[in-house]
């Protein structure tokens, strides 16, 4: 600062445009040089050794003043470039645009509350982030708030409160300024709102509400740009808005009355602005106002403007063209350094307060005038408007009028009440209150019949011009400022919210991937395991099954005959004996054919439980199998043996006798004989009877044999007939065994059946194993999408996390250039001065001082 105010010993001649050019502008070549500053005669470099004149020092600190201003406006407009303004050829490198890209793809998380956990809630000045910074440790740390559509308001009232550490807390959810979403719904608040909507519509919301600030950003950089200001004179009906401005013009302009009156704003215009002619531009509803082109407004006389602003539904905007009587430098409107305008609002009653709080809140307004009136200090309507206002503007000018109508005594008493009312709602007005917070007597200005309230009204005005021209830094400048540090603030809040959830959410998914990838690998390397041990249990089964069959069925046929199986009741019912015989053999292996089924009944069951639990082993619930019911095996129509075996039953079923011996027996001495000898051989036994015979021959000699011929016939064939009949219990089984055994080996009855059932089994126990590999299938396929989903997610979160770290710099190190820059104004006579004295002193005190 020193080298800037005081180079000492030469004196150089700077022209202020020359100095302007020198900065960078900030807009590239967008931008010409500093136009302000154009119309002020060349800058000297003060030298406070020299003597000036007062006019001199004065005109010199303005030029410092509106060079810091420059200074200030360029670097401003900077950060807003950086911040929100397209470049070309990267047009998205201006983080707030590519952060609203960004919200496109991957919806950002909305900082929402959830009203069980509501915690102290802390001062609104302190950002977010400076409150997560100075917490004392993890355990204190907000709650990461839960992602803006994964819960719903029913969900929230019977969550349960949790450890987890929180993010956001309601303060600061509601602390969003410029990105705070408009939501009302009932009691909620917008934060607490945000909980039941979707994601993507918050995500749009914000959309929206990004997609405006940078208008709005755009619109204020153009305020920068622009040399004009204006002045909103607002407050509530009847409070003497009208009166005040024609005081701040010393002419009766606007029509004052006891009756609410102004239906329409006022904007009160430099003459010179219209081409010196005194008159007035109507603006009818809708019509965008534009002085070259007539079709855009109706013009009047000025002594008609009385009739177009009271009650007049016609126009709602007037442009009051007037020559400023005053001299230049006592003068509002025509003051050599900067275009002002008034605009007298209407009353702020319900109708007009929203129209007004939108006009005050448009970013060519530098100056909102506040007007109350004594007697009735702030309304309600009145807060909220300038709790509006403040919170972009951040200073309001406050003009207590008709200080005239507190009596003496009250008059203390008014002030100290209407200031406490102002810390309330505007502090940073409070701390100027001195400067900001008048209490006049409009009324008595323009007559000028009351000096002492005239002066009261000079020292007003004073403040006023000095605010709008000297302190235009702060008036000017201060909006962008603030709009944009809210903005910043609240692009930080957003970045480190989602850069935290977005940790957090990488976390939480390396945590699933770390369960489920194990999982999804064994399963994918068991299937196959599995589905071999599947097939070796159905063979298993199938084998031991088929080998059980035959054995049992072979086993049941070879032993038909083993003992009987009919009682014989006499020879009268031998018939009856054969075909009982026959069809209780056929029962027996049909017996045994079904006690196979049973047991491969059994084994199949236990193999469908065996798989089942390989299933659940595996696959755990995910495992769904068909209910198994054994009842329903071999329950399709059995084989009917009695119907397939066809053994009709002949004679020799009744006669059993060895083929291979006596074979020659029957084809020489024919059937009865054959018979007799078979019944006595087999009575007398055969090598007796012969040699017997021959013995008997011998000893009667040829004849006497002869006449025993006969009746040794006759007893032998007795004895045949009685062998026969005692014999055929016996034969009979046997023989219809040996029949019914052969025709069951060409069928390869036992073959046959033992893979019937066998197969049955395999067949059957393919569904549980079916189950099971498309179980596997399933849950492969539902892992394997889960786990490539969780790398993906895991993939965006880290590039989530990156970009939101990048954002939460990028705004930090923005937020801090623009809450560096100071717009306050500094007496830069006396800091020279000072700087002056003190460089006088050094030397003074340095022995080796060049003299
Ligand atoms: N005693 C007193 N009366 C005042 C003062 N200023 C204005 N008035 C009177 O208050 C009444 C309203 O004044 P206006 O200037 O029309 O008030 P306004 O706020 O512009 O009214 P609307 O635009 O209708 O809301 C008029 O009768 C003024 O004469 C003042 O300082 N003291």
């Amino acid at each position: 600062m020193a080298s800037q105010y005081a180079p000492r010993h030469q004196a150089r001649s700077v022209s202020p445009s020359v100095a302007a050019t020198r900065v960078d502008s900030g807009y590239g070549d967008s931008v010409s040089s500093v136009s302000d500053s154009e119309h002020l005669p060349p800058m000297t470099i003060f030298d406070p050794s020299q003597q000036r004149s007062e006019h001199e020092r004065k005109q010199w600190a303005s030029h410092v003043n509106q060079l810091t201003y420059n200074q200030n406006r360029i670097a401003l407009g900077r950060s807003i470039n950086h911040t929100a303004v397209p470049h070309i050829p990267k047009p998205e490198s201006n983080f707030v645009q590519e952060f609203q890209r960004k919200n496109t793809q991957w919806p950002a998380h909305y900082p929402s509350v959830q009203r069980q956990h509501a915690t102290p809630s802390l001062p609104r000045s302190q950002t977010f982030i400076d409150e997560y910074n100075n917490l004392p440790g993890p355990s204190s740390r907000p709650q990461i708030p839960k992602r803006a559509t994964t819960t719903s308001l029913d969900e929230q009232a019977t969550q349960k409160p949790t450890s987890e550490p929180r993010l956001v807390t309601p303060q600061i959810a509601e602390d969003f300024n410029v990105l705070k979403l408009d939501l009302k719904l009932g009691a909620l608040s917008p934060s607490e709102l945000v909980h039941s909507l979707e994601k993507s519509s918050v995500a749009s919301l914000l959309d929206g509400k990004i997609s405006q600030s940078i208008k709005h950003l755009l619109a204020l950089r153009e305020r920068i740009e622009d040399t004009s200001s204006k002045v909103l004179i607002t407050g509530d009906v009847n409070a003497g808005k009208s009166t005040f401005c024609n005081a701040l013009l010393r002419r009766r302009v606007l029509p004052e009355d006891q009756q609410p009156c102004t239906s329409a704003f006022c904007e009160v215009l430099d003459a010179r602005e219209n081409g010196d002619v005194e008159e007035v531009h109507a603006i009818k509803e809708g019509m965008n106002y534009d002085r070259h082109d007539e079709s855009t407004y109706d013009v009047y006389p000025l002594d008609q403007l009385e009739d177009i602003v009271v009650d007049n539904d016609d126009y709602h905007q007037v442009k009051v063209y007037v020559d400023d009587v005053r001299p230049v430098d006592e003068s509002f409107l025509r003051n050599g350094v900067v275009d002002i305008s008034l605009i007298d609002a209407p009353g702020l009653n319900t109708d007009s307060m929203k129209t007004t709080a939108v006009f005050a809140r448009q970013e060519e307004i530098d100056v909102v005038v506040y007007v109350v009136a004594a007697e009735n200090h702030f309304t309600l309507s009145a807060k909220e408007f300038i709790w509006n206002a403040a919170n972009e503007k951040a200073y309001i000018f406050i003009v207590v009028n008709r200080f005239d109508n507190i009596r003496n005594k009250g008059k203390e008493k008014c002030q100290k009440a209407i200031l406490e009312q102002v810390a309330a709602m505007s502090p940073q007005t409070y701390k100027d209150a001195q400067e900001l917070v008048h209490f006049v007597s409009s009324n008595a200005v323009v007559d000028g019949k009351d000096a002492s309230k005239v002066k009261d009204f000079e020292v007003l005005e004073e403040a006023l011009r000095s605010f709008v021209l000297e302190k235009r830094a702060r008036s000017k400048l201060a909006p962008a400022k603030t709009y944009l540090l809210n903005l910043l603030s609240d692009i930080e809040t957003l970045a480190f919210v989602n850069k935290e959830m977005a940790v957090n959410e990488l976390e939480r998914i390396r945590k699933e991937l770390d369960e489920i990838s194990p999982a999804y690998e064994r399963l994918v390397s068991v299937r196959q395991e599995v589905s071999d041990e599947c097939d070796k249990t159905i063979e298993g089964v199938a084998a031991d099954v088929y080998k059980h069959a035959r054995n049992g069925i072979s086993g049941t046929i070879s032993s038909l005959d083993d003992r009987p199986v009919v009682t014989y009741s006499g020879i009268l019912d031998a018939f009856g004996y054969a075909e009982a015989t026959k069809q209780a053999m056929l029962q027996l292996v049909q017996t045994a054919v079904t006690a196979s089924e049973n047991y491969a009944r059994t084994k199949t069951t236990e193999s469908v439980s065996s798989i089942a639990s390989l299933g659940v082993l595996h696959l755990g619930t995910d495992y769904v199998h068909r209910a198994f019911r054994p009842e329903f095996m071999f329950s399709r129509k059995r084989d009917q043996l009695n119907k397939t075996v066809k053994i009709e039953l002949d004679f020799t079923d009744f006669l059993d006798f060895d083929f291979n011996s006596q074979e020659s027996l029957i084809a020489g001495g024919g059937m009865s004989l054959t018979l007799a000898t078979v019944a006595t051989s087999q009575f007398m036994g055969v090598g007796s009877w012969i040699d017997g015979l021959w013995k008997v021959g011998n000893l009667l000699g040829f004849r006497n044999a002869k006449k025993l011929i006969i009746p040794a016939v006759v007893l032998a064939a007795a004895g045949t007939g009685y062998y026969i009949l005692s014999d055929l219990p016996k034969a009979v089984p046997r023989k219809l065994a040996k029949k019914i055994r052969k025709q069951l080996a060409d069928m390869d009855y036992v073959h046959v059946n033992a893979e019937r059932i066998a197969n049955q089994c395999r067949k059957v126990l393919k569904f549980p194993s079916e189950d099971l590999r498309s179980g596997f299938q399933r849950g492969i396929e539902k892992q394997g999408k889960a786990v490539k989903e969780g790398r993906q997610k895991a993939k965006d979160s880290e590039m989530a996390e990156k970009y939101f770290g990048n954002l939460l710099r990028n705004a930090k190190q923005q937020r801090t250039t623009v809450s560096e820059l100071d717009l306050e104004p500094h007496n830069v006579l006396e800091q020279a001065q000072e700087e002056q004295a003190q460089t006088s002193q050094t030397q003074l005190e340095n022995p080796f001082a060049e003299i």
